[in-house]
Parts: C-alpha cells; sequence; structure tokens
C-alpha cells in the first residue's frame, strides 16, 4: 500500500490527513507513529518557512518523501495575529482552550463586521534529492463571541463559517475536510502527488 508521512504530532491534523487519504488507498503515518523523533523546532517567520523546516528535517531523518503542515488562524483585527503563533499563543505549553480564551479576550466587544479571520496552511513536500516546493490553502471566516460545536480542534469551535452557517467544530470531519485550509492546500496537491508517490516508492 501506498504510504504518505506527514511531519506532525498533532493529533487533530493526522486524523484529518487520514480522512483525506485513505479514500484514494494512501496510508498516513505521521510524527505520532515514530515517538522517538524530537520536536522541530519552528524558528521560521512565514507558514511556508516552517512546514518545510518539518518536511525537510523528517525527510533527511528517514530518507524518505515527507509532507510538513504549518497552519494557524489569522484574525483581521489583530492584524494577522495569531498567525505563525497559533499554536504557542498563549504560551509553550500549546494549550487549545488557553489559545481561544486569549483570542476570545482580545476582541471583547468587537462588533460581528469586524471578527474577520482566516485559517492558513502551507504545506511543504520535501523528497529526498529534489527540491522541496509548498502550496497553501485558505479558509474565511469569522470569530465567535463563544465557543460552538465538538468536533475538529485548535480554534474550530470559534471559527465561524459563513458558507455553512455553522462554527467549523459543528461541521462533521467529511463537510470539514471539504472546505478547510487544508482541503484547499491539499486539492493543489492533487495533480502532483501521484508522480510524487510514485518518484518516492522509487527512491
Ligand atoms: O484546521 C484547524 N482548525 C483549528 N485550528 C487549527 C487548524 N489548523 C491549524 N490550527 C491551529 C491549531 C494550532 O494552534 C495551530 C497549528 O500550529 P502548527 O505548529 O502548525 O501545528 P502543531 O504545533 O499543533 O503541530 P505540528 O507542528 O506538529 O504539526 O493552528
Ligand atoms: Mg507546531
Amino acid at each position: 500500500m501506498k504510504e504518505v508521512i506527514i511531519a506532525t504530532k498533532n493529533p487533530g491534523k493526522a486524523k484529518e490527513f487520514e480522512h483525506i487519504f485513505a479514500p484514494r488507498g494512501i496510508a498516513v503515518r505521521t510524527l505520532l507513529d515514530f515517538p522517538e523523533i524530537p520536536d522541530i523546532e519552528e524558528t521560521g517567520t512565514t507558514f511556508e518557512a516552517n512546514a518545510i523546516l518539518k518536511a525537510e528535517a523528517i525527510s533527511r531523518l528517514l530518507n524518505r518523501m515527507v509532507i510538513g503542515d504549518d497552519s494557524g488562524l489569522m484574525v483581521d483585527a489583530l492584524e494577522g495575529r495569531p498567525g505563525i503563533y497559533s499554536a504557542r499563543y498563549a504560551g509553550e505549553q500549546k494549550n487549545d482552550q488557553e489559545n481561544i480564551d486569549k483570542v476570545l479576550l482580545e476582541l471583547t466587544g468587537l462588533p460581528v463586521d469586524k471578527r474577520t479571520a482566516r485559517f492558513y496552511c502551507a504545506l511543504a513536500v520535501a523528497v529526498p534529492t529534489q527540491e522541496t516546493f509548498t502550496v497553501s490553502g485558505t479558509c474565511e471566516g469569522r470569530i465567535l463571541e463563544e465557543r460552538r460545536g465538538t468536533h475538529g480542534f485548535g480554534y474550530d469551535p470559534v471559527f465561524y463559517v459563513p458558507e455553512k452557517g455553522l462554527a467549523m467544530a459543528e461541521l462533521s470531519s467529511s463537510e470539514k475536510n471539504k472546505i478547510s485550509h487544508r482541503a484547499n492546500a491539499l486539492k493543489k496537491l492533487d495533480t502532483v502527488l501521484d508522480s510524487i508517490l510514485k518518484r518516492a516508492d522509487q527512491s
């Protein structure tokens, strides 16, 4: 069976990649399957740079094709924050609930039309001996005043998706995986992924 390795330790991301790749007969492995691999420091200043850091570090280590995902929430009223700091917005402990609370606090009293935001996802594909490339995807929405829904992960409970009339965390995983920033980035890989997988198989 074909297999793709995603350089992530985030179980929420891992589930989404599995959901997206399984119907294509591609098994997903993540760093959760390689507990001995240490954290890759995200020292880049862009989502793309951090996705490349993760993908290339793990690709070198395993000598395999690896996809890195760096993603986050960009709030217009916060000049794009939390941005690349989304995971550690409320501190290095990387706590989703505390991160949400911090964003909600910063937006206290802000009217609906000023609460626009987007999710951003950069994917980097690193293949041994080849040049790494990146794609990106976004998903537009607004920050709610309170949490809604129990699905998904990260900031999903406070991210309202206007086209659905629901919070991201109220969508089923199938629905989220059709419209999310991650899904939109992956769509751009569609045309190249098969050939990459073939080449990666041979390497
Ligand atoms: O679909 C999403 N729905 C809700 N929140 C999301 C989503 N996608 C990213 N996010 C948030 C979670 C985390 O606060 C940050 C990602 O940070 P990011 O460094 O890319 O991932 P991470 O540290 O959790 O795992 P890893 O680096 O091992 O892939 O953005
Ligand atoms: Mg991270």
